[in-house]
């Protein structure tokens, strides 16, 4: 089974009723896996080049100057650079046997502009390190994204049927983050050895997350068509690197009450080589842009979505909190 692909264009240049059946597919799509994957978005692919050119330069810095813009290790919305086994998604341990795996990844992340209350960790950029634009360029990727994230969740407005600005009333301060992925070349053995893993099994905290990976493979999701207990994972195809993968996460799954559930997935050995038991795995990049809410508003159900057959099932507890809460867990 493969990820339903949607082209937005339809949606940007048809009529009302394309949109319509747009906004559908949408939803259903997120119903189904929790992702969809998009075409024609708007991101040519000159620009997604240089956003994996950029990926691919950040991570090649002296390994002193990247630990001098270190994230501060805690509970607060993450800036800067994290280096391998700086994360562990111990508690979506789904073996339960309560070891603690490495995620073998480093990262770099990024909110918004002029923050004050987390403010970004810039690296410098000098002729001899390559990355003269660097801030510039993720600065105006950041912000194309919050276009492109608003329209989505306004798509999806539609097709829940709820008041224009529901849900992107609460997203307007654009307290986004925007992460870059490096996977350091590994070996099946190390990952089959079940102590290390690139990403383990885990949703994201905020509403909708897009994005860019390369051409490695190694993404999963959740197989819905699996009954629970059990959690079977299926890959997402990596041939088109152009293609954006869009996810649900936690916010949206709690705004909606549940009608919308989050996408569960991970990052480990590509499908096509599951079946072999040794062998080298080239290093893999990607780029996940994370839409949030506001710091300060409620990720509990909302009234839209709670009747007397379907109770509130989340409490209210503010987007700050709750990013909090799940990063406790996140460095335990
Ligand atoms: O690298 C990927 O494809 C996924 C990364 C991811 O899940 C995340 O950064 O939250
Ligand atoms: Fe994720």
């Amino acid at each position: 089974m493969s990820l339903p692909v949607l082209d937005l264009s339809i949606y940007i240049l048809g009529g009302a009723q394309e949109q319509r059946r747009f906004s559908r597919d949408l939803l259903s799509s997120f119903q189904a896996h929790g992702f969809v994957k998009l075409i024609n978005h708007g991101f040519d692919r000159e620009y997604i080049d240089e956003l994996m050119d950029w990926n691919q330069r950040f991570f090649k810095l002296a390994p002193s100057t990247k630990a001098s813009i270190s994230n501060q290790k805690g509970v607060n919305p993450q800036r800067g650079y994290s280096g391998v086994g700086g994360e562990s998604f111990k508690h979506f341990d789904l073996d339960g046997t309560g070891e603690k795996f490495v995620d073998v990844k480093e990262h770099f992340d990024q909110g918004p502009c002029n923050d004050a209350s987390f403010p970004n960790q810039w690296p410098p950029e000098t002729a001899s390190n390559d990355l003269i634009g660097f801030r510039a360029f993720m600065e105006s990727y950041f912000d194309i994204a919050i276009t492109l994230s608003h329209q989505l969740l306004s798509i999806l407005e539609i097709a829940l049927n709820v008041a224009p600005g529901s849900l992107t009333s609460r997203c307007s301060l654009n307290h986004n983050e925007l992460r870059l992925n490096h996977y350091p070349a590994t070996t099946i053995e190390e990952i089959r050895g079940g102590h290390v893993r690139r990403t383990g099994a885990h949703t994201d905290y905020g509403v909708l997350t897009l994005l860019f990976q390369d051409r490695s493979g190694g993404l999963e999701v959740q197989d819905r068509s699996v009954p629970a207990p059990e959690v079977k994972f299926m890959p997402v195809a990596a041939d088109d690197p152009y293609e954006l993968v869009v996810n649900v996460a936690d916010t949206l799954q709690r705004w909606t009450n549940g009608i919308v559930p989050a996408g569960l997935h991970q990052v480990t050995i590509p499908g096509s080589r599951r079946d072999e038991v040794r062998g080298k795995l080239r290093d893999r990049f990607s780029v996940a842009y994370f839409m949030k809410s506001n710091r300060e508003e409620s990720v509990g159900s909302l009234p839209e979505f709670v009747s007397e057959k379907r109770p509130a099932k989340y409490e209210h507890v503010s987007a700050i909190e709750y990013h909090k809460r799940r990063h406790a867990v996140l460095y335990a």
